[in-house]
This record gives structure tokens, sequence and C-alpha cells, in this order.
């Protein structure tokens, strides 16, 4: 083909911009400096050859592994040599863009030591794990319990004459199985294993267990180590090691066990310290509020292709003497732009939850136990809503983007595939929004003796008020006030609340309720969460928000989250009657409205995103818009376009076309 010069062919749409999109850079970014961070790492990444990750659907999941490990190593090098800090480390790895056996060694290992270690612990084996001198995983999860922490078979057994822990798998199913980082490359590992000593069972602790010799990576005595096999998707989530592990009456030091929550002393008696039990679970809880600030970055990404593409594309009609872009149909908008508005809302949420984690962790260094429920409800609930969103949105994007969305060289087969896994894993998302409606159960049932719900649960004080007040729609402009529709979305959580509250009273058992009821309990905690994402985004919006347009776009965007949220639950709504059905019809005027809005900014809002194209990985989503000519060259890239003629042709083809000529003559 020849080569063309160089066209923007998003110039026009960049023009129509009506905001200072510099300035949405830094708010989504998160600031200043934030921005700088990521701009100048994401460009360090994308123009280093190592990092390339464009051949990832064809390499056979050897390569791809070796691939990943090279790429850790190389940006493991850059960061030492860069003298880059934490910070401008983790954006490092973050651009790289491929799940590794890093994420969960910085991610989870390093973390829970952190959380559950004491003292002495941290001082130990944080240094050498900072310094990658060992390399460690997080092994909760069994064949036969992932949700089920407490049903965990691996046995921790005090051996009081030696002074140590014997670590042993007892059955098929309490093999850990799931652990990334597990099955090829990690040295160490935090097992999640029962402390039993004297013959008594102590319930689940965390322990620092070697596996594998820091000499020539053998794994050590009575270790069974492996990888769990291929998953879902070419190339995507395979490039990590998930893996298994069983253990042979293998001996660990006392001191090996994290004794942040229980100790066990010399003589081998526990010991409760008193901080809640429940910290067992910390780490569980600060991975679940990055995975929410990581559930806008994949929408994001995909928003941002979806809408590049749908401005590029064009079928039927005319527009000006062309046929109609597609980001014009209304069906397209009514498609794009929720998740356009989702994906500003999810940032704003994942911004206030790491507020709230960082509030938690210092109030828990103070002694400061109360606000651990409401932090546990929050990053449970928010990981559920978000991924849950994010990982049908993506599929949505791909279908936005026709037939060329199903390519790998768009970018959203592969971005779903790693994507999808997040609903499942650090809790499966029913599983999580079941522990929010546990939460709000308890709340309500507290309010008569006296109890105060205190943050996200404040609304509930006004229940009375919530549970009767009309809603103060009268015409469409009145959708677009923020305390009209916090109200509502306040109205219809405490509505539902109180009505499965009120179902679950019949019950003479509560686990009966429970599991009865459970269907209208994650509807609950679904509107309980939508309910503090809509919030949050209007918080955000109360705050100095600088740059010309900024604020306005950012209303709209606002507005439309919580407008498009109505729509999609209407029965919730009209059920709880929180408003009517001509108030309904209202709101969805107002959408459309709000749509055409967007539209002229549509471009420039997913460039505040300021991906690279390296990061994007989408021939369909290119800043330039350059899309047919690329989607050629990378056709033609396909190893099967090696030869003119296929392998196998000899083989399997040849003779069937030549067994129908013979037949054609007969
Ligand atoms: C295109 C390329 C793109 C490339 C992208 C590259 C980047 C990709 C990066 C990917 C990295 C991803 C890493 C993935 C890591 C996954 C790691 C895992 O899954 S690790 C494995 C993760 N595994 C899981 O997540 C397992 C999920 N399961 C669980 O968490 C628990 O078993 C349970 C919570 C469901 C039940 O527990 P149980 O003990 O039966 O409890 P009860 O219900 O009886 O409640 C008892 C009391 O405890 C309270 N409470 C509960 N939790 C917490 C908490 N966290 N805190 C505080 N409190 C908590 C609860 O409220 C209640 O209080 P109250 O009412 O009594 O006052
Ligand atoms: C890609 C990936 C990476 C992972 N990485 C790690 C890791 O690094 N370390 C680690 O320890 N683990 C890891 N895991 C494991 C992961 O945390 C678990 O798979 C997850 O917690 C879900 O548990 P489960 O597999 O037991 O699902 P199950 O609980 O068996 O879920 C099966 C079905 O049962 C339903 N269900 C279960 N309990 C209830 C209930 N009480 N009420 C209603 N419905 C219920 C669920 O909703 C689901 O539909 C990973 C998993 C994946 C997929």
């Amino acid at each position: 083909m020849e080569a063309e010069a160089a066209v923007d062919y998003l110039v026009d749409e960049r023009s129509k911009a009506q905001f200072d999109i510099d300035a949405m850079k830094i708010i989504w970014a998160g600031g200043k400096h934030e921005f700088e961070v990521s701009d100048r790492m994401a460009r360090l990444v994308a123009s280093d050859p190592v990092f390339r990750k464009d051949n990832r659907a064809i390499l056979d999941r050897k390569e791809l592994f070796k691939n990943t490990l090279r790429k850790a190593a190389h940006a493991w090098k850059r960061i030492i040599e860069l003298r880059l800090s934490e910070q401008e480390a983790s954006k490092l790895r973050f651009f790289v863009d491929e799940p590794a056996y890093t994420d969960l060694h910085w991610g989870m290992f390093i973390p829970v030591i952190k959380g559950q270690g004491t003292e002495e612990q941290r001082k130990k084996w944080l240094p050498m794990a900072y310094r990658m001198q060992i390399i460690g995983c997080y092994a909760q999860t069994e064949l036969g319990h992932g949700s089920n922490v407490q049903g965990l078979e691996t046995t921790a057994t005090f051996d009081p004459e030696l002074d140590e822990f014997v670590i042993h798998s007892p059955t098929l199913t309490s093999s850990k199985w799931w652990p990334g980082g597990l099955g090829r490359a990690s040295t160490h590992a935090v097992v999640f294993a029962r402390l039993i000593t004297d013959g008594k069972d102590h319930g689940i602790n965390g322990f620092i267990v070697q596996l594998r010799s820091l000499d020539d990576h053998l794994p050590l005595p009575g270790i069974i180590i492996g990888d769990i096999g291929m998953k879902f998707g070419n190339g995507a989530y395979n490039t990590m090691d998930n893996g298994f592990l069983r253990f042979d009456h293998v001996r660990i030091p006392r001191d090996q066990m994290l004794m942040r929550v229980k100790q066990v002393t010399r003589e081998g008696k526990v010991v409760q310290s008193d901080v809640p039990w429940q910290l067992l679970y910390g780490t569980m809880v600060y991975v679940r509020q990055t995975i929410v600030a990581d559930a806008s970055c994949a929408l994001s990404r995909a928003v941002c292709i979806a809408t590049r593409y749908s401005a590029v594309r064009r079928q039927f009609g005319s527009q000006n003497g062309h046929e109609t872009q597609v980001i014009d149909y209304r069906t397209q908008q009514s498609r794009l732009f929720p998740l356009l508005a989702s994906a500003y809302a999810f940032r704003f949420v994942g911004e206030w939850l790491k507020w709230l984690y960082m509030d938690v962790t210092q109030r828990l260094q103070a002694r400061d136990f109360s606000t651990l429920p409401e932090a546990h409800a929050c990053t449970a609930g928010l990981k559920s809503l978000t991924t849950s969103v994010t990982a049908d949105a993506i599929e949505e994007c791909r279908k936005l983007c026709g037939g060329h969305g199903y390519l790998c060289s768009s970018g959203l087969p592969e971005l779903f595939a790693v994507y999808v896994p997040a609903c499942t894993y650090e809790g499966d998302n029913i599983v999580l929004l079941l522990q929010v409606a546990r939460f709000l159960m308890k709340t309500v049932s507290q309010l008569g003796s006296g109890e105060r719900p205190v943050g996200t649960t404040t609304y509930l004080l006004r229940l009375e008020h919530l549970l009767q007040c009309p809603c103060d729609v009268q015409g469409a402009e009145d959708w677009l006030k923020p305390d009209v529709v916090v109200q509502l979305f306040e109205a219809r959580s405490a509505r539902m609340t109180v009505a499965c509250a009120k179902s679950l009273s019949k019950f003479s058992k509560p686990e009966d309720g429970f599991m009865d009821l459970s269907a209208d309990l994650v509807s609950v905690a679904t509107a309980h969460c939508q309910l503090i994402v809509v919030s949050k985004f209007v918080e955000k919006l109360q705050q100095d928000i600088p740059g010309e347009g900024v604020k306005q776009q950012l209303e709209a965007l606002c507005s439309i989250y919580a407008l498009s949220l109505l729509k999609k639950h209407l029965g919730d709504f009209l059920s709880t009657s929180c408003i009517t059905s001509k108030q309904a019809s209202l709101a969805n005027d107002v959408l459309r409205s709000l749509y055409s809005q967007v539209r002229p900014n549509a471009i420039a809002l997913v460039d505040a995103f300021n991906y690279t194209d390296h990061f994007l990985g989408s021939v369909l989503g290119r800043y330039d818009g350059n899309v047919y000519p690329k989607l050629y060259e990378e056709a033609l890239k396909d190893p099967l376009n090696e030869s003119v003629v296929p392998d196998g042709y000899h083989e399997y083809l040849q003779p069937v076309l030549k067994q129908r000529l013979r037949t054609a003559r007969l």
C-alpha cells in the first residue's frame, strides 16, 4: 500500500470543543503533579521497544510468559536506573499494561505484610520485598473455597517442641488455586491457613512461607507447585502465572506467622490482640479500593476507543455531502454517552474512596476502629458496582464499533478478557453486594436503638422524610438540580432498604430470610452504591473546578450519569413511588438534550484521558483517527498472511478441491 501523509481525521471534532481540555486533563489525573507523572511515565513506556505489546494475541503461552518476565525485568531496571519514586514506578508498571507477577508482589504481598505483620516482621521482610530480593504472592483461595474464607482447609499446626508451624494440605480441595504470580515466579507467599494449637482450631491466619530456593528457583521440599493453565482469551490474562500449591508437612519458624491480629506464644498459647479480627481481611479492603480506581481506567480506555471510532465511522444518510458519522445517531449516543459519564463518575468516586481508605488507615493506627464497617461496605460495594458496569461497558463498546470491534487490533477483545475477571477476583461481585446489604440491614435495625448512622448511610437519619417525600420535579429543567437528584436516589435507596428489612423481619431465623431474599438484598445494595456514586460526583462539582467550560461539561456528565441510571432502573423508582411516569418522561427528554450538549465535546472529553496510542493499543481508537489504512496494515501483519498459499494447502485443501473437480466432471 502507498504510504499516506499523516492526516488527523479528528481535527474538526477537536475544534468543536467548548472547554479547556488541558484543565480537564488535570482534573482527570487528580492534580497537576499527578498529570505530569502520568504523562511522563506513559511516554517513557510508549517509546521503549521492549514494552511493545501488539503481538500478544499471537504468541503462544510460553513465549507470552517469557515476554512478560522480560518486560517486568526491564521495567525494574528502568525504575532503578532512573531512580523513580514509588508513585512513578507504579505508574510505569500501569502503562506497561500487562498483568504480571509484579502486580501481586506490589499489590498484595507487600500490603499484607504491612497490614498484618508486627513491627519486627515488617522490618525483616519489607526491605527484601522492596528490593525484589524475594518475590511474593497472596495465597488465600483454594480449589474448594474462594468466597468462603472461613472455610479454607490448609492447616498451620503449631509444634511447641521445635517452635515451628507445620503447613499442610490435608485434602485435594485444600490445594491453593488461583494466586497470581504463584505458578512460576514467586519465591515466597503469604499463605492463609487454619491456625491449630494443641488440637484446637483458632480460625484463619496468614503465614509467610518460602516456596522456591533463592539459588536455583526449585520448589523447596514438601512443596508441590505449578500453573493452573490457560485462561479466557488469547494473550490477555495469560501473561499471569496463576498457580496451584500443595504442602506436605512443610515447617516454618513460629515468627513467620503474621501476628498483628493474633499471636502464638513460645508455649503455644494463642493471644488475640485488641484490634478487630476483621483486620485479617484488611488487604482485601485495600485492594478493592484500588480496583475501583482501575475501573475508571479500563472504562475510559474502552470509551475512548469507541468514541473516536464513532466519529470516524460513517454509515448511511448524508451530512454535507458525506455519509453520517455514526456518533450522530441518537441510538449510538444513548449507548455511548452514559458510559463516558460513568468513566468520569467512577474516577471521582475512586478518588473519594482512596481518601476514605487513608482515613480509616490513620484511625486504625490511632486505635479508632469505628469506621471499619463503613470502609468495608463502601470498598466491597463500589468494587462490585464499578467492575460489573465496566465489564459490561467494554463489551458494549465492542458492539458500538460494529464488526471491526471484534478484531484484536481494535484492542477491545483483549481489554474485555483481561478485565472481566475483576468481577470475580478480590470477592465475587454478588457475594460482596450481600455484604453491603448485611451492613444496611444492620444499620436500619439499629436506628430504633438510637445508634446514629455515619458516613454514606447518614441519609438514613432522615428516614421518615425520605419514605414519603414527593420528587420535586415540575418541569424538565428541575432534573438538572443536583439536590433534587440526590434526594431522589436517597429516597429510592431508603424505601428499598426499609421494604427489605420489613420482609426480613417476617422470618423467624434471620439467616433464612437472608437466603430467601438474597436477590432483593442485592438490588438494595446496588441502589445504595449508585447513590454513593451520584452523590460523590455532585460533591466533586461543589469544589473549585478551574478551566473555561470544564465545570459545565462535568455538570452535563453528572446529569447524564444520574438520569441514565434512573432510566435503566425505572422499575425501582416507579415501584417505590419515588417518581411518576410523567416525571420519568421528562427525565428522558432532558437526557436527549444533554446528549446534544455533549456531542460536540465528545472527542475532547476522551482526549482528556491523555492516553497514548501505545496504551490504548487500538487501531480504532488512534489519536489521529487514521483507521482504515492502519486496519489494513495490521491485517497484513497476521502470520496467516506470511505466505500467499497457506500451510496445509497441499495436505488438506488441494485434495478436496481436486475431488470437487472430479465430481463436477462426472
Ligand atoms: C489489555 C491489557 C490490560 C492490562 C491491564 C493490566 C493490569 C491488571 C492488573 C490486575 C491485577 C489484579 C490482581 C488481582 C488480584 C486478585 C486477588 C484475589 O482475588 S485474593 C482473594 C480474594 N478473596 C476474596 O475476596 C474472598 C471474598 N470473601 C470474603 O471476603 C469473606 O469470606 C466474606 C466477607 C464474603 C465473608 O466472610 P465471613 O468471615 O464469613 O464474614 P461474615 O459475612 O460472617 O461477616 C463477619 C463480619 O466481618 C465483617 N467483614 C467482612 N469482611 C470484612 C472486611 N474485608 N473488612 C472489615 N470487615 C469485614 C462483616 O461486615 C461482618 O461484620 P459484623 O456484621 O459481624 O459486624
Ligand atoms: C484472574 C483471577 C485472579 C485471582 N487471583 C487470586 C490471588 O492472587 N490470590 C487468591 O487467593 N485468589 C485469587 N483469585 C481467586 C478469587 O479471589 C476467587 O475466585 C473469588 O474470590 C471468588 O471465589 P470462588 O472462586 O470461590 O467463587 P464461588 O464462591 O465458588 O462462586 C461461584 C458462584 O457462587 C455464587 N455464590 C457464592 N457464595 C454465595 C453466597 N453466599 N450467596 C450467593 N451466591 C454465592 C457466586 O456469586 C458465584 O456465582 C483469583 C481469581 C481470578 C479469576
